[in-house]
């Protein structure tokens, strides 16, 4: 791999970025036309039924394709989906050379792609800033791999490990910076899940808090449906809010929640699981859960979490009845730790963000 090769790649993965949090299920993907060394059309793709990243930048380049390389952060496609396949888009316009970022784990893709360029005779390179490309579409590559979204854990705690004082306060345990933070989160994730409790305890927004950028759909898991009439997540003109809980639960706030524009589901199991495999079918490809101790625990033990994002604040507050971020995994010895991977940590203001990943396969219900 050359500088300008990775140049014109990270350049691609720029441009994927404008969609972030707008595509599922699809990926992020960008896309850049270079004819004698100059970038002649670029472009990413905006959303699902819209065209794929490399039209765009083959409509910018127009004639200028003829003889030139195009970059492009993902396999080119090579089916019929929402839109026809790219590999032909690219052989009709002339290109010469194909340079791929990560092969893509679609099925219906995978290898295909490249296979049919090469086929055409066009040369074609893979694999470059390939682990950028992968992280990007972490998400996506999860779904398609596993047929669940991806779960993210987030939790903000202080130094001695606490959610909120013995009295259930929180607010706020992280200074600006980071809870700034936590909003560009929510606009790249499709959704964000609490319980109940957290809805009785906190009244959250769980918006972006920003005019431009877009809100995930608001999740809520409550078994017993005893929630409280008036809570900021029932006003739907700021996000839509789905509520998911058990067949015959409350039906009087069934109904209030339902004039209120709250979809309302009943689901035959309430588990982390099945939360998932609703949000999968609705086509998600992250999803970040943002719920209590007791909630996060199962969500860990049924293998939904995939990343962990902790932010510490710098702060002490004690309290023998104080919450922490992750209730009872039944674990009797420090051996069955679950030991993060790819761990990486920086400070955001006073605070500090730890992120990693759990390992692969984690689920002992
Ligand atoms: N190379 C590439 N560029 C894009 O811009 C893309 N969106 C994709 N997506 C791949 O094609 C599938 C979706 O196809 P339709 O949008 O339904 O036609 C998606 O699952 C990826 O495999 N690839
Ligand atoms: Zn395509």
């Amino acid at each position: 791999m050359n500088d300008f090769d990775s140049s014109m790649m990270r350049r691609c993965l720029d441009l994927a970025r404008k969609a972030l949090g707008k595509t599922a299920p699809n990926p992020m993907v960008g896309a850049v036309v270079v004819q004698n060394g100059q970038i002649v059309g670029q472009g990413y793709h905006p959303g699902a039924g819209q065209p794929h990243a490399e039209v765009f930048a083959l409509r910018e380049a127009d004639h200028l394709a003829r003889g030139a390389t195009i970059y492009v952060s993902l396999e080119p496609c090579n089916h019929y989906g929402r839109t026809p396949p790219c590999t032909e888009a690219l052989i009709g316009a002339g290109v010469a050379k194909v340079v791929v970022g990560m092969v893509d784990p679609n099925p219906l893709v995978s290898g295909k792609g490249i296979e049919r360029l090469r086929e055409a005779g066009i040369e074609v390179v893979v694999g470059v800033e390939e682990e950028a490309c992968r992280q990007l579409n972490e998400a996506f590559v999860h779904r398609i791999l596993y047929k669940r979204p991806f779960g993210i854990l987030k939790y903000a705690m202080t130094l001695d490990g606490k959610i909120a004082t013995s009295s259930g306060h929180s607010s706020w345990i992280t200074d600006l910076a980071a809870r700034g933070v936590v909003h560009q989160l929510r606009a790249a994730c499709d959704a964000v899940i609490v319980g109940g409790n957290t809805v009785r305890l906190d009244n959250p927004h769980l918006t972006s808090h920003q005019v431009e950028a877009r809100n995930p759909l608001r999740v809520v898991m409550t078994r017993s449906l005893e929630l409280p009439d008036n809570a900021y997540l029932w006003e739907t003109e700021a996000a839509a809010t789905l509520v998911l809980t058990q067949v015959g639960a409350n039906p009087d706030l069934q109904k209030l929640l339902l004039r209120k524009g709250v979809n309302v589901v009943e689901l035959d199991s309430l588990t982390p699981t099945r939360v998932m495999s609703y949000l999968y079918d609705l086509g998600f490809l992250s999803v970040l859960w943002e719920c209590g101790g007791v909630l996060a625990a199962k969500a860990i033990a049924e293998g939904t979490v995939q990343k962990v994002m902790a932010f510490i604040a710098p702060k002490i507050i004690g309290g023998d009845g104080a919450p922490s971020p992750v209730g009872n995994l039944g674990f009797q010895k420090m051996t069955q730790a679950l030991t993060l991977e790819r761990v990486s940590w920086r400070t955001i203001g006073p605070d500090c963000l730890m992120e990693g990943y759990l390992p692969s396969g984690t689920n002992f219900r």
